[in-house]
């Protein structure tokens, strides 16, 4: 049994990898969700974050969050002070990190000089694939992963797009999440969903799936430039697609909601999420990760 079961793993990662079978997506994401039992789960996680409010696990929050700023108006000095924030966030503790600081492509190149002039190390994100809409050509996504990681970011946020979602043309969600995956060469792939404007649940799952069979190491739910972000009920979803994908094929992807997570309870929320349907075991900065460009600030006030 104990090597019948890798050999397992490893056969049905192998007939997934970079591959896409309409028939066999359209059977293995045909699932409906019950609102009422999700509605449970939810307020079920939200008295949990009240338990979970202690200095050990708003600790454990600072180090999951990607400190973010995605503003037109961004410059070398701010995202400097971003990056000095991300990796001494409590100026009292220095053995306490953020998960990353992420910041438009244009931007990285200013993170990456000021890490190697003071010798600093810190996890440097890029939103890239023509985010936040995805309505770019596919050669100028790959193209905009490609110059973001030789500018030096370690990991890649994409965004699917949309349109082909809403046509249910998953074959092309896919595809283009692998262009952008081969791009991104050992740089992550985090793939944000855009879940806010997917319209179903059932549209959510499918678009988590189609990511993940393209090799995404994350699925993030928002861009934050959504008019809805990241909600409790879609973490349900993809956390459940994540777990899924875990029983059948031995990976582990990551999870992170972004976009509208502002307080310590909120952020808590989600951990409780996490914890109950992946478990402990997810819960690390390698595999959860909450995009956020406020919610230290809250934090702080809560340490
Ligand atoms: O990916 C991160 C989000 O863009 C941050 O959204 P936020 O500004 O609402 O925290």
């Amino acid at each position: 049994m104990a090597t019948i079961v890798p050999t397992l793993f490893s056969f049905v990662r192998d007939t997934y990898k970079g591959r896409f079978d309409v028939d066999t997506f359209e059977k293995e994401v045909a699932r409906d969700f019950d609102n009422q039992e999700i509605a449970q789960a939810i307020s079920k996680y939200e008295q949990e974050a009240k338990n979970l409010r202690n200095k050990d696990e708003i600790r454990k929050v600072i180090q999951y969050i990607d400190l973010t700023t995605l503003n037109g108006d961004d410059t070398a000095s701010k995202v400097v002070a971003l990056a000095k924030r991300a990796i001494n966030p409590i100026p009292t503790d220095p053995s306490i990190h953020c998960g990353s600081v992420c910041v438009y492509p244009q931007r990285i190149a200013d993170v990456k000089k000021f890490l190697t002039e003071t010798k600093q190390t810190c996890r440097i994100t890029g939103v890239a694939g023509g985010f936040p809409s995805g309505q770019y050509h596919l050669k100028s996504k790959v193209l905009e992963c490609e110059l973001t990681v030789a500018d030096g970011a370690t990991e890649i946020d994409i965004v699917i797009s949309r349109a082909s979602a809403l046509e249910e043309d998953w074959k092309t969600v896919h595809d283009e999440v692998l262009a952008c995956k081969k791009a991104c060469g050992s740089a992550h792939l985090k793939t944000i969903l855009a879940t806010g404007e997917l319209k179903t649940l059932s549209n959510v799952y499918k678009a988590s799936w189609a990511s993940m069979l393209a090799g995404s190491d994350f699925i993030k739910t928002s861009t934050g430039k959504e008019s809805v972000n990241a909600t409790l009920e879609v973490a349900y979803v993809m956390c459940t697609a994540v777990k899924r994908w875990y029983e059948l094929t031995g990976q582990k992807v990551g999870f992170k909601p972004a976009g509208g997570i502002r307080t310590v309870d909120e952020a808590l929320a989600y951990v409780a999420l996490v914890k109950d349907i992946l478990g402990e075991q997810w819960l690390n900065p390698t595999l959860f990760r909450i995009g956020a460009s406020s919610l230290l600030d809250d934090c702080l006030n809560a340490l």
